[in-house]
């Protein structure tokens, strides 16, 4: 298919529970003209392009298809959700090794295909995948996006928005570091309607260490959520909807995602949950987050955790 300047293109890779939910959340959108779905199980791309062309007699027209790695070579965005999730009780960094493996299969054809866009990345461990299709494809650090803490800023803006009784559109609060155990609430500059939460906490006769309950139960929601239904997939759907939308668009968006980080924080050589701008261009610029010392401890651990099971997963690789 010859693509004219206006016509937008998304290849997903990794048809699973996450993947067909983010071609859903996109499809309702109305985002991206052409929508190519890569998977090893094929019947399923077929089916799910099949099944998803009938959305958008009532959205926006979209050429939907079951691809190959062939698709991505004028593509605009590639976004990978191929790789094993967490059975219940295993944590995402336990998936290193073998989701390390999958994703190394995946970017060496996108990249001889010839792809020049921008790569989004939600398979977990997600902050050391993101850097590993940094390495694996040699694009420069804008072009490669992690989901990073994008659902975790979402879940802990749902649960102080019900604390606070508000519309969890209007709390601006971040989660950063790892999307794992070791992430943390960057309660300090966390606002709701221009004010910091700090004082609505207080004036809601929230303590403290209720805040830090809030930050845990965000911590945990994933866990609480795969004992439930073996999975989590609408929410990080919505994000990577977000995120997409942001450089498909253009926006400027500040996001919180998964970021290369270029002295920021006193960290370098590391994908990490950051706010971000977002635009056509991929990732234009990190928000350094101005953090007290708590959190700067807790960002430090945190990077510290990361770049260890990111140096042990690469080198078991070889
Ligand atoms: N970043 C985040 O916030 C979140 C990340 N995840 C992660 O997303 C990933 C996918 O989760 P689910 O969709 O629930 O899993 P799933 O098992 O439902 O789907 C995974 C899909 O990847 C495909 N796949 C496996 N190897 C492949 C390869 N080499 N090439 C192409 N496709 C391949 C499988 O056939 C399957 O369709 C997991 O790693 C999970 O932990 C899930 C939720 C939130
Ligand atoms: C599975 C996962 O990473 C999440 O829901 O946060």
């Amino acid at each position: 298919m010859t693509k004219t300047p206006n016509h937008q293109k998304v290849v997903l890779v990794g048809d699973g529970a996450v993947g067909s939910s983010y071609a859903f959340a996109m499809a309702q959108q109305g985002l991206a003209e052409e929508f190519v779905i890569v998977d090893v199980i094929k019947e399923r791309t077929e089916g799910d392009a099949l099944d998803l062309e009938d959305a958008t007699v009532f959205t926006a027209p979209k050429n939907i298809y079951s691809g190959d790695y062939s698709d991505c070579a004028d593509a605009d965005l590639v976004v990978i959700t191929a790789g094993a999730p967490q059975k219940p009780g295993e944590t995402r960094l336990q998936l290193v090794g073998k989701n390390l493996k999958i994703i190394k299969s995946i970017v060496k054809p996108i990249v001889d295909s010839g792809f020049d866009g921008i790569f989004l990345v939600a398979a977990n461990p997600v902050d050391v995948l993101t850097y590993a299709v940094w390495k694996f494809s040699g694009f420069d650090k804008s072009r490669v996006i992690g989901s990073g803490t994008s659902l975790d800023s979402a879940r802990l803006r749902v649960a102080l928005a019900k604390k606070l009784n508000v519309d969890p559109r209007d709390v601006n609060a971040n989660i950063m570091a790892e999307h794992g155990d070791s992430e943390f609430a960057a309660y300090s500059t966390a606002t709701a309607g221009g004010v910091p939460v700090l004082q609505l906490a207080e004036e809601a006769g929230l303590s403290f260490d209720d805040l830090l309950q809030i930050e845990d139960e965000t911590r945990h929601k994933a866990y609480e959520i795969i004992n439930r239904k073996g999975a989590t997939f609408y929410g990080i759907a919505t994000c990577l909807m977000r995120i997409s939308k942001a450089i498909l668009r253009d926006e400027n968006a500040i996001l919180p995602v998964g970021a290369a980080l270029d002295g920021e924080y006193g960290l370098n050589d590391i994908f990490i949950g950051t706010p971000a701008v977002i635009n056509g261009s991929g990732l234009a610029k990190v928000i350094e987050v101005k953090l007290d010392d708590r959190e700067k401890d807790l960002m430090a651990k945190s990077a510290a955790t990361l770049r260890q099971v990111t140096a042990d997963g690469i080198a078991a690789l070889d």
